[in-house]
């Protein structure tokens, strides 16, 4: 068994005041004995317009940002997976990014985000991430960690299940869903969305969320509620969301056990075996 930590933030523009978010969130995590941390979606800056999301972009090498987690994770040997974007080298848009950053504080897993969220929900979000941000083109391989074979994803992703299926065929028994929900679609499909994954892959679901309000103008409002479930879909640790206003002071964690002897009982007493004879197999 392994504690596995959830972190929940509130990013701005300022990188300089997320960075300071995240590092008192990896302290909390080593205290509380965690092998690993997971951290939200678009942690270094969350800004107004796509105009503002691309120039602020930096490469990941460079990124102060960036920089100050790898050396506060090496500082308390703690790994760490941060959702950052990352400049395009074929476009003028941005990735959407999630690195894992190891014990020793190297960039050891990369994952560029496949689906983007274009939404106009009327008397809802209109949001169009694809005027920013270019989509991945592939799956990365799912990875280990002390906490058990990890599979990426980020946010959007989570809508669709081909994906962590395809994760979980490979290996993976904790799938990632850092997010920036927004929270018409949280109330109406967060928590359904992530106990479904979880209990059709029987695999343990990590949720790091944005959570408030990013922008002084009231303009950009995330969900929160950051959860970890477990392989039978029961939420086994849980943050709450932002008061009525957006505001929301603190960046905190939430901790769990992370058995990979119960992922392994789950699994074995229920095997879900796809009739590929019928229909074609998830590649
Ligand atoms: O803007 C950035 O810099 C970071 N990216 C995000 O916050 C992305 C794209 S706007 N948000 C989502 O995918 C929310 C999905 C969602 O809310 C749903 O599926 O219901």
């Amino acid at each position: 068994m392994a504690i596995a930590a959830v972190g929940q933030i509130c990013s701005t523009a300022s990188m300089t005041h997320n960075l300071s978010q995240c590092v008192t969130l990896i302290q909390k995590a080593a205290s509380a004995g965690a092998k690993a941390l997971f951290l939200p979606e678009a942690s270094d800056y969350i800004a107004p317009t796509a105009a503002e999301t691309i120039s602020l972009v930096q490469p990941a090498s460079t990124s102060p940002f960036v920089l100050g987690l790898r050396s506060a994770a090496r500082a308390a040997s703690l790994p760490i997976s941060v959702g950052i974007h990352e400049p395009s080298t074929s476009s003028k848009r941005v990735k959407n990014i999630l690195i894992w950053i190891d014990a020793n504080g190297e960039i050891a897993h990369r994952y560029q985000k496949l689906h983007l969220f274009d939404v106009e929900i009327k008397d809802g979000p209109i949001l169009k991430e694809s005027n920013s941000v270019e989509p991945g083109m592939e799956i990365p391989e799912p990875f280990d960690s002390a906490v058990g074979k990890v599979g990426s994803m980020i946010c959007f992703d989570l809508r669709f299940p081909e994906i962590s299926l395809a994760l979980r065929k490979r290996g993976a028994q904790l799938l990632l869903y850092p997010s920036a929900f927004t929270v018409p679609t949280g109330i109406a499909h967060w928590s359904t969305l992530l106990r479904a994954r979880a209990v059709e892959t029987q695999s343990y679901v990590i949720a790091a969320a944005q959570c408030g309000m990013h922008n002084e103008a009231g303009t950009r409002r995330s969900y929160g509620h950051s959860v970890i479930v477990d392989p039978w879909g029961k939420v086994i640790a849980e943050l709450g969301g932002a008061a009525e206003d957006g505001s929301w002071k603190e960046p905190e964690i939430a901790v769990a056990d992370i058995d990979l002897d119960y992922l392994e009982k789950v699994r074995r007493e229920m095997p879900l075996l796809r009739r590929t004879d019928v229909y074609p197999e998830i590649k």
